[in-house]
């Protein structure tokens, strides 16, 4: 059996390129039999903008806020930190499965009978309205508190959303492993040269896309509405082809079938050779409807909709602010 920082592995849960997360038992009070998620990095392995110290110094920062709302149940807590010559170790509450284990749980396969006398599998979407509502209320209210600390998360997506248990529906945000702290993320990156290596896959904001350096808390707007039509969609998934996760290119095309095409003075891609060098046919494109994007609620849920559609404006500027959502959502 191994230990860290005194705590007894039990399994390992998860991590990344530069992290290990356990689950773990406290050996320092052998009566307490709780549970807890030890992530494990070392400092001198990572590369930008993953950096642990500065991980603590975001989640201390959010424990120590002293605003309005001085504490979020949607937001990770760090119970401790841990050093050893080589090592952080970091300690937080123990979740049982992320956002895209609860999405897969709701997600039910069904034989369709076809008109030509065949069968075929469809996966429906079988999560209540409601319950889609109070999931997307309690995100937004999440990042709100920490859009309201100072912080840019930088990636959100739905593995670093968690929950209680597969019938929770209380989301926790988790991971600031490349999160941003204004001004100047701790003296680490100046406030118009940000890394564009932040967010994963198709929850990148366009911007990103086309390198925009000076982007502020509308990148998590951006993730956060992809993650409502996620919750949204029929069948469990994002409105973009599989294949445009890996390429920014295909991303930025998918975005523009979905959304339609940028406005040509696009303020934050002014300074953008990559978009200004974009032929016609780019910006010849119409959005979608939103019963195509958003199908689970089109009908039900008009706030939900109007919420979406503040969240995914081209100009960073003119999106919701996680706040002004909240409110919109009622
Ligand atoms: N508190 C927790 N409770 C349970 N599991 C957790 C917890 N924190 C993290 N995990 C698991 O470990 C995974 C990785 O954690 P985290 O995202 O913090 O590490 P990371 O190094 O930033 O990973 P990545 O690079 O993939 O984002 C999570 O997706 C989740 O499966």
């Amino acid at each position: 059996m191994t230990f860290k920082f005194g705590f007894k592995e039990v399994r390992t849960l998860g991590g990344g390129q530069f992290s290990t997360v356990y689950e773990v038992l406290d050996e320092h009070h052998p009566t307490n039999s709780r549970r807890y998620a030890l992530k494990v990095v070392e400092p001198d392995d990572e590369r930008p903008p993953h950096n642990v110290r500065n991980e603590c110094a975001i989640m201390t920062k959010l424990k120590q806020h002293k605003g309005v709302n001085s504490y979020s149940e949607n937001v990770l807590r760090l119970i401790a930190e841990f050093t050893n010559p080589l090592e952080i170790g970091l300690l937080f509450p123990l979740y049982a499965c992320t956002l895209s284990d609860v999405i897969n749980h709701y997600c039910k396969r069904h034989t369709k009978f076809n008109v030509d006398g065949t069968l075929s599998k469809v996966t429906r979407n079988e999560m209540e309205s409601h319950d889609i509502h109070h999931v997307i209320h309690h995100l937004l209210s999440g990042l709100n508190f920490i859009h309201s600390c100072g912080i840019i998360h930088r990636d959100i997506n739905p593995n670093n959303i968690m929950f209680q248990g597969l019938d929770s529906l209380e989301p926790v945000i988790i991971d600031f492993g490349i999160s941003y702290e204004l001004p100047t993320n701790n003296g680490l990156e100046s406030p118009n040269l940000k890394f564009t290596d932040i967010a994963t896959g198709y929850f990148k904001a366009p911007e990103l896309l086309l390198s925009v350096r000076n982007y502020s808390y509308e990148v998590d707007i951006w993730s956060m509405a992809i993650i409502i039509a996620l919750l949204c969609s029929n069948d469990g998934s994002v409105p973009f082809d599989e294949d445009s996760a890996h390429s920014d290119l295909a991303l930025l095309s998918n975005i523009v079938t979905v959304f339609g095409s940028p406005p040509k003075d696009w303020q934050d891609c002014k300074g953008s050779r990559t978009f200004h060098a974009m032929n016609d046919s780019f910006f010849a494109k119409k959005p979608k409807p939103m019963s195509e994007i958003l199908p689970r609620v089109v009908d039900f849920d008009q706030n939900i909709v109007d919420v979406f559609q503040g969240m995914t404006k081209y100009p960073s500027k003119e999106r919701l602010t996680a706040k002004e959502a909240l409110m919109k959502l009622k």
